[in-house]
C-alpha cells in the first residue's frame, strides 16, 4: 500500500488519550480497518522510559499482525530503538534533514503544517506527508494553533500538489468527507475513536466516510 493510501484512516493515540486499555482500543481500531497508527505518548498522565518503549513494542506488535504501519510521535530515539515504521515531527521537534540522516531509509518521516508557509517549506525538505490542521477546534491537543477550516486545506493542496496530505485537529465521521473533497488523501484522529464507545464501529465508519467515489 503506497503512503497516500495509508493516510486514509490515520489513528493517533497514547495511553492517557482513552479510558480503555489502550492496546484493547488499539486492536478495535484495527479491526475496524484504520490504515496507519500513530503512538502519541505525551502529556499529562503519559508514560515515560521503560513503560513507554514496552507500551511501544506492543503497539507495534500489533499493528505488524494487522499489517499497518505504526510510526512514534516525536521520539526520533524510540522509533528508531523499537523498530517504527517512521516518525511523526513538527515545527518544534527535530528537523527532518537531522531525522533523515539518524533514520533507517525506509523511514515514513511525516511533518506538520499549521499554515501554508509551513506546508510548502516541509514539502520542499522532502516530508514523505505532511499533516495540515488543525482544521477544526480541538480540546486533544492543548497547544494546537488556530484552526485553519477547509479552505486552509484546500490552499495548502493547491501549493502542496500531489504530496501526500493528512489533515487532522476536530475530525469526527460527521465531517470527514468534507476534509477528503476539501483535498486531504485522509484524516487523522484521536479522540473519533480513542473516546467512542466502540472503536472499532467508530473505525469502520470514518473509513466508510473517506471512500472516494
Ligand atoms: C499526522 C499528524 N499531524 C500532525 C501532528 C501534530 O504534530 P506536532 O505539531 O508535532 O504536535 P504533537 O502531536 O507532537 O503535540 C501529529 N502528531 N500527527
Ligand atoms: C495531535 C494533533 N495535532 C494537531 C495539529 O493541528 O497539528 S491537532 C491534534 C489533536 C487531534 O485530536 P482530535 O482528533 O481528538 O481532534
Ligand atoms: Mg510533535
Amino acid at each position: 500500500m503506497t503512503i497516500r493510501h495509508s493516510l486514509q484512516v490515520y489513528f493517533i493515540m497514547g495511553s492517557n488519550n482513552c479510558i480503555d486499555n489502550p492496546l484493547y482500543v488499539l486492536e478495535q481500531a484495527l479491526a475496524g480497518g484504520i490504515t496507519m497508527f500513530q503512538f502519541r505518548e505525551k502529556g499529562r498522565g503519559a508514560k515515560t522510559g521503560t513503560d513507554k518503549q514496552k507500551l511501544a513494542l506492543q503497539m507495534k506488535e500489533l499493528c505488524r499482525r494487522y499489517h499497518v504501519p505504526f510510526l512514534v510521535n516525536d521520539d526520533v530515539d524510540l522509533a528508531i530503538k523499537v523498530g517504527a515504521d517512521g516518525i511523526h515531527v513538527g515545527q518544534e521537534d527535530e528537523p527532518i534533514d537531522s531525522v533523515r540522516r539518524r533514520c533507517p531509509e525506509h523511514f515514513i518521516v511525516g511533518v506538520s503544517a499549521t499554515n501554508v508557509h509551513e506546508a510548502v517549506e516541509a514539502d520542499s525538505a522532502g516530508a514523505d506527508y505532511i499533516g495540515a490542521g488543525p482544521v477544526f477546534a480541538t480540546a486533544t491537543k492543548h497547544d494546537a494553533k488556530t484552526p485553519i477550516g477547509l479552505e486552509g486545506l484546500a490552499e495548502i493542496r493547491r501549493l502542496i500538489g500531489n504530496t501526500p496530505l493528512v489533515a487532522i485537529g476536530g475530525i469526527q465521521e460527521k465531517n470527514a468527507a468534507e476534509v477528503i473533497k476539501a483535498g486531504a488523501d485522509g484524516i487523522s484522529v484521536i479522540s473519533a475513536i480513542s473516546a467512542s464507545e466502540n472503536a472499532l464501529t467508530a473505525a469502520q465508519q470514518l473509513k466508510l466516510r473517506t471512500i472516494v467515489n
